[in-house]
Formats: structure tokens, C-alpha cells, sequence
């Protein structure tokens, strides 16, 4: 502690013994440390609990910490929720910076996350966004019933993760007596709630909180379906099945490799990743677009005519369109920029001592890269808090981790290896229901009083479920 002292901490306010500065996060975190940091610096030092915690609010300082100095910030924490949900952490968003984590990120995207197999799902992408337009088009009939989206992209996100991952959907009733969607739930809300124990690390084996007993309830039945659908997998696949990630992953399954062995709980930590990483993000993402659309009507009717021109009324959006969509591209990235998914991205840890700007950063800090704070920088953005596609006209920057006032997929080393993927269901979903409906907002709300409360957690999703009255606007035959 003395050393530290003498060696010039980034500014940051000071704590209490033992809790340090946890008292000042409270429902909004990255809205708490975007309000401190533009009282101490966009570089600030804080101790969260006994943790060394630094917290980064602009992109020039985001690009030191995962540009400059990536290598050195690009391991993450130790994490109570993944050791008790993901099989003792062994999954890749959370594991070390080494080894595995090299090799299992370099298995994922190549086997998994190329483009070639993104495309080999591309059918599958289809029929699955088809169903879902069928539901609200038979939802449309009901002339001024108003069907909730939220929960409609959630499904169909659901979905299609299922059928790519897992190989099939799989029905609440097939999981357990809780259901797949809610279990699903209860341990992304396990693993975002604040856990005492991962600040205090003394304190976690008395789990003051009640989670790690519910953790272990999570973990048991993904451990449940994930041992079926292992053994379903390992039978001979009478090639009639696409291959999914889970075939992929079954034939590393046994291989030695310099410093481990991959088995079982590795490839179930590395499902349960790909399931949750691809579930939420899409449909949060989605959500925000079209609650940005609905209040911006004007920009609800500058990327139909887009689609109309482009796509015309006579039949559905396919996948090849998407690239020749300007305008909706723009929308879905303003709506990264207001609405990023993981407003803190995941936290990066160090794993040595470094100096950044002049400053000491400890070795084993916790980084947390405020995206949510970047995206919103005056010096950065003109008129930051509104919501603006336009502003994209004409200009390179994109959301792949190059331009770092705008990185809803972080940048470096632990960059988001799904980012195609990602970028390829949120703009066709997000086109499909565009193109296929006209939107209303119900009770004759106007679009100003759309509600656009969030509701933190790994994910930040709107607090309440979107609803819209639709009404299908291609013609017939289509
Ligand atoms: C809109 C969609 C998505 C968004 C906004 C998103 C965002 C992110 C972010 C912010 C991170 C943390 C980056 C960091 O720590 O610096 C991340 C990591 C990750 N994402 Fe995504 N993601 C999306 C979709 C996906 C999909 C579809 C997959 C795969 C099926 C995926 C797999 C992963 C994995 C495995 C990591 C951990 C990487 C590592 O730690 O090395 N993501 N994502």
C-alpha cells in the first residue's frame, strides 16, 4: 500500500476500510462512474471492496488501456459467478489471459465464428425470423392489439442460439421444472448482480448473500441438458444435421494439449458461453433500435423507404441485402452508441504492474472501460445525447474495434470474437420487422413519451417490454 502511495494512483475518491468506494455504485453503475468521473479524470482509481479497481470514460484513454497496453490488461478477475455457473471458470469469456484462453478463443473463432459457418446457418437464420414475422403477422389480424416485442425478439434470439449451438430448440418443458428461459434468466441476473464475495474475497465462502447456493442450482441443471446433449452429439450424426457447435466442440474432446486437457466441463463452460454471449446481446440491441425507431419517426420512415427501394414490398429482406442497407446500418450503429449492450464491457484485469499517463496501475487491478460514457463524449460526438443516424453519413467510423469512441464490442486482444454474427442477426431481424410492419405505439402515446428506463445487468435491456401495434405493409403475395 505504502509503495503505491509513493507511486501516484490515478485521482479517485476515497473509501471505507475493507469496502472501499462500493457505497457509490448504485441501481446504474456506468451512470454512477460516468457522473465520478467528470468530477476525478477519465482515468480514475477506486477501490471497490478490497479490489484496485480503474475506470476508463474517454476513447483516448480507452485506447491506452486496450491499444497501447492491451497485452498487459488483457486477463479478467477472478469471478464468483463463473466459478460456481460456468464449471469452475473454465469458460473463455472469464478465463485468464494464457494458454487456454488463446487456444479455446482461437477454436471458437475459427471452428465456430468464421464466416463460412455463420453462412452455414444462414437457412436456418431464415426460417426461424420467417416464424416470428408469421406470429405477428396473425397478432396483425386483431386490428389495434398491440404485441410485445420485447418479448417476441427475446424468442426468436432464443431460438436460433438454441438451433446453432445446441443443434436443436429446446422446450422449456424438456429442460426442467423452472423452464430453459427462466433458468437462463435467474443466471445472467446471478452473474451481474454485485457479489460481495467479488470484492471481499475473505467473505465469499460465507455467501452472506444467498447467490452461490443459487448458482449452484443454475449450474446443475445446464450441467443436466448439457450431458444429454453431449451424449446425443457423440452418437454417429447420420449427416443429415448441419453441423453445430456443439459436433465441433465434441471432436477436441480427449486432445492433449501443452498444459491441458479438454473435457467435459471445458466444452459445457464453452456452450453455456456461446448460448448467453449470443442470446441477450442480439435481442437487447434489437430492442433499443426499434424503441429508438418508434420515437424517431422520421428516421422509422427514412429506413423503410431505404428498404423499399432496395429490398421493394414484394418479398421479405434476405441476408444478402444487408449490405446495401446505409441507412439501417447507421441506425444500428447510433443505437450501439446510446444503448451499449455491456455499458462496462466485461472487466479486464492486469497482470502486472504498469505505468499508463504517468500513473501506476497495480498489478491484479480490475478495469472497467465505461463504454457507455465514450459513446456519449462531447469532445468525441456533436449533440451526444440525441439520437442522430446521420451522423454516420459519410464517415469510417465502425463499431469493430478500430475507433475508439465507439467500441460496443471493446477493441484488442479481448475484443467480442462474435461481432459478425452479432452484427448479422441484429440487422436482419432489425430490417425484417421494419420492412414487414408499420409500428404504433399503443393508448395513443406519443413517441416522445415512449419510456426508455434501462435495467442494469451483464446486459442492459429496457426495464419494461416494448409494445407496438403492428400492421403488415408488404403487398400479399409476399
Ligand atoms: C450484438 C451482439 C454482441 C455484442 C454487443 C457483444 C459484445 C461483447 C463485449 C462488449 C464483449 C467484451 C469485450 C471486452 O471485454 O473487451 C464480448 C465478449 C465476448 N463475446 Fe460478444 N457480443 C455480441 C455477440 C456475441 C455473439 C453472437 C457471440 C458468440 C456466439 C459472442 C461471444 C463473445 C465471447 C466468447 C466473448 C469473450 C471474448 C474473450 O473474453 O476473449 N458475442 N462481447
Amino acid at each position: 500500500w505504502w509503495k503505491n502511495k509513493k507511486k501516484r494512483l490515478p485521482p479517485g475518491p476515497t473509501g471505507f476500510p475493507i469496502f472501499g468506494s462500493l457505497h457509490l455504485l448504485g441501481e446504474f453503475p456506468h451512470k454512477d462512474l460516468h457522473r465520478l468521473a467528470r468530477k476525478y479524470g477519465h482515468i480514475m482509481y477506486m477501490r471497490l471492496g478490497l479490489m484496485h479497481t480503474i475506470v476508463i470514460s474517454s476513447p483516448e484513454a480507452a485506447e491506452l488501456f486496450l491499444k497501447t497496453h492491451d497485452l498487459v490488461f488483457a486477463s479478467r478477475p477472478p469471478h464468483e459467478s463463473s466459478k460456481h455457473i460456468s464449471f469452475g471458470q473454465k469458460n473463455l469469456i472469464f478465463s485468464e489471459y494464457g494458454v487456454y484462453w488463446r487456444d479455446t478463443r482461437k477454436m471458437c473463432t475459427i471452428e465456430l465464428l468464421s464466416n463460412h459457418k455463420i453462412n452455414s446457418f444462414k437457412s436456418m437464420r431464415r426460417e426461424e425470423v420467417s416464424l416470428c414475422v408469421e406470429s405477428i403477422r396473425a397478432a396483425a389480424n386483431n386490428r389495434g392489439v398491440a404485441v410485445d416485442l420485447s418479448d417476441k425478439v427475446s424468442s426468436l434470439s432464443v431460438d436460433m442460439s438454441c438451433r446453432m449451438v445446441l443443434g436443436k430448440k429446446y422446450k422449456d418443458e424438456e429442460f426442467d421444472e423452472r423452464g430453459f428461459k427462466s433458468v437462463v434468466r435467474e443466471g445472467i441476473q446471478l452473474a451481474s448482480a454485485p457479489n460481495l464475495g467479488d470484492y471481499i474475497p475473505f467473505i465469499a465462502p460465507l455467501d452472506l448473500q444467498g447467490f452461490t447456493k443459487r448458482m449452484k442450482s443454475v449450474n446443475k441443471a445446464f450441467d443436466n441438458l448439457f450431458e444429454k446433449i453431449i451424449e446425443e452429439h457423440l452418437k454417429p450424426n447420420d449427416g443429415e444435421r448441419t453441423k453445430d457447435f456443439v459436433d465441433v466442440m465434441v471432436g477436441f474432446m480427449g486432445s492433449e494439449e501443452s498444459e491441458y486437457r479438454i473435457e467435459r466441463p471445458h466444452i459445457k463452460a464453452i456452450m453455456l458461453d456461446m448460448l448467453v454471449a449470443s442470446m441477450d446481446t442480439s435481442s437487447t440491441t434489437i430492442e433499443w433500435a426499434l424503441s429508438e425507431l418508434m420515437r424517431h419517426p422520421k428516421a422509422m420512415k427514412k429506413v423503410q423507404k431505404e428498404l423499399e427501394n432496395v429490398v421493394g414490398l414484394d418479398k421479405m429482406v434476405e441476408e444478402s441485402d444487408l449490405g446495401k442497407l446505409d441507412y439501417l446500418n447507421m441506425v444500428v450503429k447510433e443505437t450501439f452508441r446510446l444503448h451499449p449492450v455491456a455499458p462496462l464491457l466485461v472487466p479486464h484485469a492486469s497482470t502486472e504492474d504498469c505505468t499508463v499517463n504517468g500513473y501506476h496501475i497495480p498489478k491484479k487491478s480490475r478495469v472497467l472501460i465505461n463504454v457507455w460514457a465514450t459513446g456519449r463524449d462531447p469532445n468525441a460526438w456533436t449533440d451526444a445525447e440525441k439520437f442522430i443516424p446521420e451522423r454516420f453519413e459519410g464517415s469510417s467510423v465502425d463499431v469493430t474495434g478500430n475507433h475508439f469512441q465507439l467500441i460496443p464490442f471493446g477493441s484488442g486482444r479481448r475484443r467480442c470474437p462474435g461481432i459478425q454474427l452479432g452484427l448479422t442477426v441484429v440487422q436482419l431481424v432489425l430490417a425484417q420487422l421494419v420492412h414487414c410492419f408499420d409500428w404504433e405505439l399503443p393508448n395513443n402515446m406519443l413517441p416522445e413519451e415512449l419510456d426508455m428506463t434501462e435495467e442494469f445487468g451483464l446486459t442492459v435491456p429496457r426495464a419494461k417490454h416494448l409494445l407496438a401495434i403492428p400492421s403488415y405493409r408488404l403487398r400479399k403475395s409476399a
